[in-house]
């Protein structure tokens, strides 16, 4: 199968490439960009210099020709007008970026930006591959979650489904990498800004609560709201979540543990920790991984769970190839087989 990647200079992106040069059924064709187009890969991203590519500027014609699928790897605002063109043209499209997954008034409220077209927005099926999948193999669009609500979703859908957490105040503390914020420019991401420093940010109006606040209720039947707080941490990737909700008397530890256990028993890419064992970002840094732990606080009457993942990988490029996989009912660990990296 031949692919594009669109938006190829982007964090996004050089993990997509990182991933598709290893993976056995697809032929990586053509990378598109907006700012580089000319450029070879190598000068772009000397450390996947080996691969001889040209970056291209964007011929919609000459792409739906060139290709059978494309990743985009956009900023918000971009892939919405342009993703239904290629998927017109009978080429599939996964977008990693926000545009497909929301209402559309949401999406304008949260992001500021034009909504897509709303049969577009009716199209797209959201891409949490381990709860999404039978929907996702009969996509032609997939949207491709968030980074914190890929983590957040994975923890809670289980819990939610087996009826564990009960009515009150879920509140969601998460915390990201660098990268999270793209390679773009930006203060915040500065070495001064973030080395030996730790901060909140988008407090109570990220774009990514609503998305976790719709799954919950689609995928897990549970409609309610979420207080999520996003936070950077000095690192380059990986990102940890950790979830306080009620918990609805009876449920124990070992229970609750079981029923993640059950929910995940047949999925390669979520790992409950042992007992006792926390998740760190280390244990999942390059790799599509999840993994996760939960305990019943019996004195307090709170669930906490905790999800890891790195945030570039299982929420990103990763799952992007995971939903190719499935897509095109290939096995799903196709080109995702890699161990993280450690230390
Ligand atoms: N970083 C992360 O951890 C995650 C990111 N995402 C989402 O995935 C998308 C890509 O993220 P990421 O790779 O980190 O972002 P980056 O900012 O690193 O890269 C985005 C790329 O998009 C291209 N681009 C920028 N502006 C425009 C424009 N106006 N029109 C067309 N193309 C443009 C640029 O590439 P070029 O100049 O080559 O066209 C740019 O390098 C974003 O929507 C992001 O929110 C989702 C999950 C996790
Ligand atoms: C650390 C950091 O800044 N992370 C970004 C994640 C952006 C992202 O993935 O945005 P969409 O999913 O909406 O495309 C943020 O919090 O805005």
């Amino acid at each position: 199968m031949r692919v594009a990647v669109i938006g190829a200079t982007g964090y996004g992106s050089a993990e997509l490439i990182r991933i598709l040069e290893n993976h056995p059924y697809v032929e990586l064709e053509t990378l598109i960009s907006s700012s580089q187009a000319g450029e070879e890969l190598g000068s772009v991203f000397p450390h996947l210099s080996q691969r001889e590519l040209s970056l291209e500027e964007l011929d919609l014609d000459q792409l739906a020709e060139r290709v059978d699928g494309v990743f985009s790897a956009t900023p918000a605002g971009v892939s919405g007008e342009l993703l239904p063109e290629l998927v017109e043209r009978g080429v599939i499209a996964i977008d990693l970026a926000g545009d497909f997954r929301l209402e559309a008034a949401d999406y304008q409220t949260w992001y500021s930006k034009e909504p897509a077209p709303s049969k577009w927005l009716s199209e797209a099926v959201y891409g949490l591959s381990e709860w999404t999948a039978d929907q996702v193999k009969k996509a032609r669009l997939v949207t491709n979650p968030g980074c914190y609500p890929t983590a957040t979703l994975l923890a809670l859908l289980p819990l939610v489904r087996a009826g564990v957490i009960a009515k009150g105040p879920v509140m969601i503390d998460g915390k990201s990498g660098v990268s999270g914020a793209g390679r773009g420019l930006k203060q915040s991401s500065l070495f001064c800004e973030v080395e030996g420093n730790l901060f909140p940010y988008k407090v109570a109006e990220h774009q990514h609560t609503p998305e976790i606040e719709r799954y919950l209720s689609m995928i897990g039947g549970d409609p309610r709201t979420v207080t999520f707080t996003p936070q950077i941490v000095p690192m380059s990737r990986g990102i940890l979540t950790t979830i306080y909700a009620p918990v609805e008397s009876g449920w124990r530890t070992d229970q609750v543990r079981e029923v993640i256990e059950r929910a995940y028993r047949e999925k390669p890419f979520i790992r409950l920790c042992e007992s006792g064992r926390w998740p760190r970002t280390k244990d999942v840094a390059g790799s599509n991984f999840c993994d996760l732990q939960v305990k019943v606080d019996e004195r307090t009457g709170m669930v906490i769970a905790a999800a890891v993942i790195d945030n570039l990988m299982k929420g990103a490029a990763g799952q992007a190839v995971q939903n190719l996989n499935l897509m095109m009912e290939w096995p799903e660990s196709t080109g995702l087989s890699m161990l993280p990296v450690y230390p």
